[in-house]
C-alpha cells in the first residue's frame, strides 16, 4: 500500500484555512471541494494513457486517451459528499457509488445504513472519499464492502488522517492506496483527530 501525503502549497494553505475555529459552513464546504480536486490530480497521476488518432483541424493528429479501468467515486455519507463535486470536476464521467456509515459515538464502531454501488464495480477503480480517517473503522468497513462486491482496485482520498487509522488500514489492506492532505498528531479520547478539523460532517452540512 502506498500512502501519499500531499506536499503542495495550495493544499497546505487551503487545509490551514479549514482548521480555523470560526470558519463558515460555506467556506468549509468550498475548501473541502477545492482540496479534493487537488488530491484527485495527485491520485490520478499514474493512470495509463494510450495513443489514438483523432481528426484535427489540419488532418489526423495523435492524441493521448486514458486507458484501463473506468472510475467510480465512493463518497462515504455524509461528510464524503463534501468532496464529491471537486473530484467530479476532474472526472466528470465517473459513476458514483454511495456508502453510508456513521460512527457510534460511544463504541466508535461504524454502523452501515445505506449502500448503492455502481454497476460492474468489479471492473472499475474505486476512489473512496471521506474528509476524515480517524480510527480507520469506517474506511476498513467501506473497503471490505467494496472488496465483497468484487472491487480489486481501490484508492482513498482524505483531508486529514490520524496515524492510528493509517496504521490499521496499512496492515489490513496493503493493496489500497491512500492520498491525504495531512497526517495529524493523534486521536483524542473521543476518537477525534488532533489538531484535526473537528466534526467534518457537521461543518459541511451546518448541523452544529
Ligand atoms: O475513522 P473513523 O474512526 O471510523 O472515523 C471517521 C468517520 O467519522 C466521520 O463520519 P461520522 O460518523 O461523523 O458521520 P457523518 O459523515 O455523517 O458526520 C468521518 O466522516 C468518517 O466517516
Ligand atoms: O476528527 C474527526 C474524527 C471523526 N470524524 C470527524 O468528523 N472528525
Ligand atoms: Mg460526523
Amino acid at each position: 500500500m502506498a500512502v501519499f501525503v500531499a506536499d503542495h502549497p495550495l493544499i497546505k494553505h487551503k487545509l490551514g484555512l479549514m482548521r480555523k475555529h470560526d470558519i463558515s459552513t460555506k467556506n468549509f464546504r468550498e475548501l473541502a471541494s477545492e482540496v479534493a480536486r487537488l488530491l484527485t490530480y495527485e491520485a490520478t497521476k499514474d493512470l495509463e494513457t494510450e495513443k489514438k488518432t483523432a481528426q484535427g483541424w489540419a488532418g489526423p493528429v495523435e492524441v493521448d486517451v486514458i486507458k484501463g479501468k473506468k472510475i467510480t467515486v465512493v463518497p462515504i455519507l455524509r461528510a464524503g459528499l463534501g468532496m464529491q463535486d471537486g473530484v467530479l470536476d476532474l472526472i466528470p464521467g465517473a459513476k458514483v457509488s454511495v456508502v453510508g456509515f456513521y460512527r457510534n459515538e460511544e463504541t466508535l464502531q461504524p454502523v452501515e445504513y445505506y449502500v448503492k454501488l455502481a454497476k460492474n464495480i468489479g471492473k472499475r477503480m474505486a476512489l473512496i472519499l471521506d474528509p476524515m480517517l480517524a480510527t480507520g473503522g469506517t474506511l476498513d468497513a467501506t473497503i471490505r464492502c467494496l472488496k465483497n462486491a468484487g472491487c480489486t482496485s481501490i484508492r482513498g482520498l482524505f483531508l486529514v488522517a490520524a496515524p492510528e487509522g493509517l496504521k490499521r488500514i496499512t496492515e489490513a489492506h496493503p493493496d489500497v492506496d491512500i492520498y491525504v492532505a495531512a497526517v495529524d498528531e493523534r486521536l483524542n479520547e473521543n476518537g477525534y483527530i488532533l489538531p484535526g478539523l473537528g466534526d467534518a460532517g457537521d461543518k459541511i452540512f451546518g448541523t452544529k
